[in-house]
């Protein structure tokens, strides 16, 4: 049995304080919570319960729960960072195995955290474990879209833990780390990259295959950092067929320079609405993202292709306002099969890799 935040077998956490099992095969068990009031008590008493009532001859649990001592707890976070005072983002070392992309988009409302919760939850999908950091100073959307609105993540001294959803991704959202929710922040530079660095390093995201972060609409401040702390991170542009192609292309280019980052592909949002009559009606016009895969992949030198044109769908816009993404809550959808193929593409688990750009690109380092 797991922990839910931490993803590790609760008995390799210290977490079991006590089991015996008496005479008539009651499984007498104390589970320490790493904090009083762990948000997901509730989950970690029915697990634990449900693992124990599976053992042959166990007839009954009595389940108690307590709270870790602050050494038993400073104990867990030394082993899950192997004892290093964790201030190094692990997805920025030489051998990380974990996919990083940056989602970005020219202005704001395009659907780009929309995009970031279905390729998220589309990985998670194919098996991948995935993290996502949503680091909208404006918009930070990303929580409702799967169902965390109100959550706050769970500290362990000062190592924080990403809140899991029920969709089994797991997300860090700079509003979370306001003091207080209804706080308004005007996050400017220095203290931007101090909360990007924390969501990055301060959080025990243990092993992600991959890790997605939303970004602010256009270039600034949260750019600049990410170039500087995740040198490896992938772009992934979202657009709709109506943006100006030169100019979107222009911000992700000269992002991408910025961030010495490779733009991975462009997905197209809002691409056309499906009439009764089963005729497609381009509410935005047409062909923005091709235009602006072209434009970049001049600018580069090399394919950056379209990766996907994601239709205007009502249940998309339903799926997220009610914290279950799309590609869960109805996988045959159009939306959500266009997605879908995006995650596999990005994923290098695509069924064709034509389009795809292997290997290295030139960026800003020529
Ligand atoms: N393909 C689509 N079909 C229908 N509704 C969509 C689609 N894409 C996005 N939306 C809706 O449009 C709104 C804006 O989308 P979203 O929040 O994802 O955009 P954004 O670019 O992240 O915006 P911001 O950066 O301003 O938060 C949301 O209500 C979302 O549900």
């Amino acid at each position: 049995m797991q922990d839910p935040e931490i993803k590790r077998p609760i008995t390799d956490l210290g977490m079991v304080d006590s089991v015996s099992i008496d005479d008539a095969g009651v499984a007498h068990v104390k589970v320490l919570l790493t904090v009083a009031g762990c948000p997901l008590k509730d989950t970690i008493n029915k697990d634990t319960t449900a693992a124990l009532e599976k053992v042959d001859g166990i007839t009954g649990v009595d389940l108690e729960l307590g709270v870790m001592s602050n050494e038993q707890r400073t104990a867990m976070r030394e082993s899950l960072t192997g004892g290093q005072a964790q201030r190094e983002i692990p997805f920025a070392q030489p051998g990380s195995l974990t996919k990083v992309f940056a989602i970005a988009s020219g202005k704001g409302g395009v659907g780009k955290s929309s995009v970031t919760v279905n390729l998220a939850v589309a990985l998670a999908n194919q098996g991948l474990k995935v993290g996502i950091v949503d680091a909208d100073i404006y918009g930070h959307s990303v929580p409702a879209m799967l169902g965390v609105a109100d959550s706050r993540p769970t500290q362990v001294d000062d190592l924080i833990m990403p809140v899991p959803t029920a969709s089994g991704v797991s997300v860090i959202s700079i509003g979370m780390l306001k003091p207080r929710r209804d706080q308004v922040v005007a996050w400017r530079g220095p203290m931007l990259d101090r909360a990007l660095v924390q969501m990055l390093s301060d959080v025990y995201w243990g092993d992600l295959d991959a890790l997605l972060l939303d970004l602010p609409p256009g270039t600034g401040d949260v750019a600049i950092s990410l170039g500087q702390h995740l040198p490896n991170a992938e772009i992934v542009v979202v657009t709709t067929p109506q943006e100006a192609a030169a100019e979107v292309a222009e911000r992700a280019g000269t992002m991408a320079e910025m961030m010495h980052q490779r733009v991975v592909g462009v997905v197209e949002n809002m691409s056309w609405l499906v009439l009764p009559d089963g005729s497609k009606m381009e509410v935005f016009g047409s062909g923005g993202g091709q235009r602006v895969a072209d434009t970049l992949s001049q600018r580069f030198g090399s394919k950056v292709p379209l990766l996907g044109q994601v239709p205007l769908e009502q249940t998309l816009r339903e799926a997220g306002d009610a914290g279950k993404p799309i590609v869960e809550a109805d996988p045959t959808a159009e939306s959500a099969k266009v997605l879908a193929d995006v995650a596999r593409t990005i994923s290098g688990r695509g069924r064709g890799l034509a389009g795809m750009q292997l290997g290295l690109t030139p960026t800003s380092k020529l």
